[in-house]
């Protein structure tokens, strides 16, 4: 139960709406077993007495009845869903805000079709949590423990077969389809996640795996997730159908054995015949309701699990952040002893790197492939904590500012940039809200995409466009931002060198004063940056301006010499 503390609690934060329904349930409630009941009274009465007042007293109370549980039925569900919908739109929320600073780093512990199946299934199941776990039983031990209260004043007897009653089908069937649950937990739920991965994985590898000629064999794969998962989906139906069975027998049992019970006392005289109808009706009545306690076990079961399912994702560690902003004016960067691990990585992607980006300078970070720049990068975004060192922007210790306010401050370009399916406009405007079209279009002249009016289509993931346009696209997006330091990951690696180079002229001119870090394979054009640090196997081999690296003969000029005569 634990688990759903949570959830209960954000439950009530309606609490008006959750009490409303109650009442509404309870009096709908009430109102059938008293609609029954005095359906045999009536009965009774009939067959005894030719007293027309009292028959017809009898059948107004009968219309009234039926015409109050229509109506608090009514309320019921009303409040009921209000409060479920209320409920659920306060979990997106709570859960989008614990997930937020967690993002990117979860990416890489949940596969992204596990973590949608999560997002989505497991927030929308726990909609049932209101409506068919904690609900039901709160209603129904109400209606019940007034039922068993009125019957007592007729019958000790009848209201202890009652007791039974209500003990066997609101807590000991449940109960036990609880525990048959939990042991042969079919894992529906994580049928329906190994379903999502594998769908999603198909979608995004599909040209590839064609390309490839595997499809038939993700296909199989698929297939034999989806067949697993409507096995599970099976057995949970066939498992709630025996549960909602024997719960029906059990309270159809308890209603013979009120009237062979009622029957006994009357005989006995110790019951007056005339009320044992009613008595019979109203153990009817009151165990006819219990047929949403059926469901109790799979919906509790469900509700627990996609409590536990949200939790794991949520309760990784975020990355630390205050409450204060940025300090205002010119801002640096300055990185001491820094080291990183990727999680379960064993060997440092980062290795006791020291740096001081000032303002205004324009620093390359260079180096092979798998050297760690990237991640230097990260760390300089405070994607990923240092988990040694010191990372301070504008003097201050990145722990005491808060990680939205960092991002503000900077302009970023990273190696893979999302697009959303919509137009340039709607993809420039993400980066600034406020942008006007002028600045947009100024934006894309900056990068040379002048030809491309705002209102050019983008599908999704920006398909339709070129890696090169791609990336120019997000610088166009950074310069529209409009701040002062700016991070960029191989901004123009796929844009052909004689744009590439103009597209950094017109950065450099523009932002004159910004602080600029730039992560490169090519070493061409260096010359003109105020720092270069070379980076191998997550250490910084050397650091300098081009002209002393070249002159110091060491690593730097031996890479520029091999990528001299690389095409040679
Ligand atoms: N998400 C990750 N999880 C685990 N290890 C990672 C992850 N990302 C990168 N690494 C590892 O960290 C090391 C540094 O990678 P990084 O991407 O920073 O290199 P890079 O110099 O930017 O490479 P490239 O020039 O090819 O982009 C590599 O050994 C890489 O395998």
């Amino acid at each position: 139960m634990n688990e759903l503390k949570h959830i209960l609690k954000l439950t009530f934060i309606e609490k008006k709406d959750v009490s409303i329904a109650i009442s509404f349930g309870f009096l709908a409630g009430i109102a059938s077993v008293a609609l029954m009941g005095s359906s045999g009274y009536l009965i009774s009465k009939a067959a005894l007495t030719s007293q027309m007042t009292t028959l017809v007293v009898m059948a107004a109370c009968l219309k009234l009845f039926g015409f109050a549980s229509a109506l608090s039925r009514y309320g019921e569900r009303l409040y009921s869903h209000r409060a479920t919908f209320t409920m659920l739109s306060h979990l997106r929320v709570s859960f989008f805000e614990r997930l937020s600073p967690l993002a990117p780093g979860i990416f890489g512990k949940y596969r992204s079709g596990d973590l949608l199946s999560r997002i989505v299934g497991d927030v929308e199941s726990l909609q049932n949590f209101l409506l068919r776990v904690f609900y039901p039983p709160v209603v129904l031990g109400i209606v019940f423990l007034s039922t068993i209260f009125f019957s007592a004043f007729f019958s000790m007897g009848i209201a202890s077969v009652m007791v039974v009653g209500m003990l066997l089908t609101i807590v000991a069937v449940p109960a036990l389809f609880s525990s048959r649950k939990r042991r042969t937990d079919g894992q529906v739920r994580v049928q329906r996640g190994n379903l999502a991965i594998e769908a999603t994985e198909f979608l995004y590898g599909f040209r590839d795996l064609k390309i490839y000629q595997q499809l038939g064999v993700k296909e199989q794969q698929l297939k034999s997730d989806a067949a697993q998962y409507n096995e599970g989906q099976r057995r949970e139906g066939l498992e709630e159908n025996l549960a909602q069975s024997s719960n029906a027998l059990v309270a159809l049992l308890v209603s013979f054995f009120v009237l062979a019970v009622g029957a006994y006392f009357v005989a006995a005289g110790e019951l007056n015949g005339l009320y044992l109808a009613m008595l019979v009706m109203i153990s009817i009545a009151a165990f006819e309701n219990v047929a949403p306690m059926a469901a109790f076990p799979t919906y509790f079961e469900e509700s627990r699990k996609a409590a536990v399912r949200l939790q794991e994702v949520v309760s990784e560690d975020a990355v630390l952040q205050g409450a204060e902003g940025i300090p205002s004016g010119p801002l640096d960067i300055k990185l001491t002893g820094a080291s990183f691990s990727y999680p379960g990585e064993k060997s440092l992607a980062i290795d006791d790197v020291s740096l001081h980006l000032k303002p205004g300078t324009k620093t390359a970070i260079v180096g092979p492939s798998g050297s760690g720049k990237s991640t230097l990068l990260q760390l300089l975004l405070n994607v990923f904590p240092v988990e040694q060192g010191q990372l301070s922007i504008g003097g201050k210790p990145v722990e005491m500012l808060e990680q939205e306010t960092v991002w503000q401050e900077m302009n970023i370009v990273l190696q893979e940039n999302h697009f959303f399916y919509g137009t340039i406009r709607s993809n420039l405007l993400l980066a600034n809200p406020l942008a006007s079209d002028e600045q947009m279009k100024k934006a894309l002249a900056r990068v040379q995409l002048e030809l491309f009016p705002l209102t050019t289509t983008v599908e999704e993931k920006g398909q339709n466009l070129s890696g090169g346009q791609k990336q120019r696209l997000a610088i166009a997006r950074a310069i529209l931002r409009g701040k002062s330091l700016w991070l960029l990951d191989e901004p123009v690696s796929s844009v052909d060198n004689l744009t590439a180079h103009a597209i950094y002229q017109e950065l450099f001119r523009q932002g004159d004063k910004d602080l600029f870090v730039i992560i490169s394979h090519d070493l061409a054009g260096l010359e003109q940056m105020d720092q270069i640090i070379v980076m191998e196997n997550g250490r910084i081999q050397e650091s300098g301006t081009y002209q002393e690296l070249m002159e110091r003969k060491a690593y730097f000029y031996q890479l520029k010499q091999i990528e001299n005569s690389v095409f040679a």
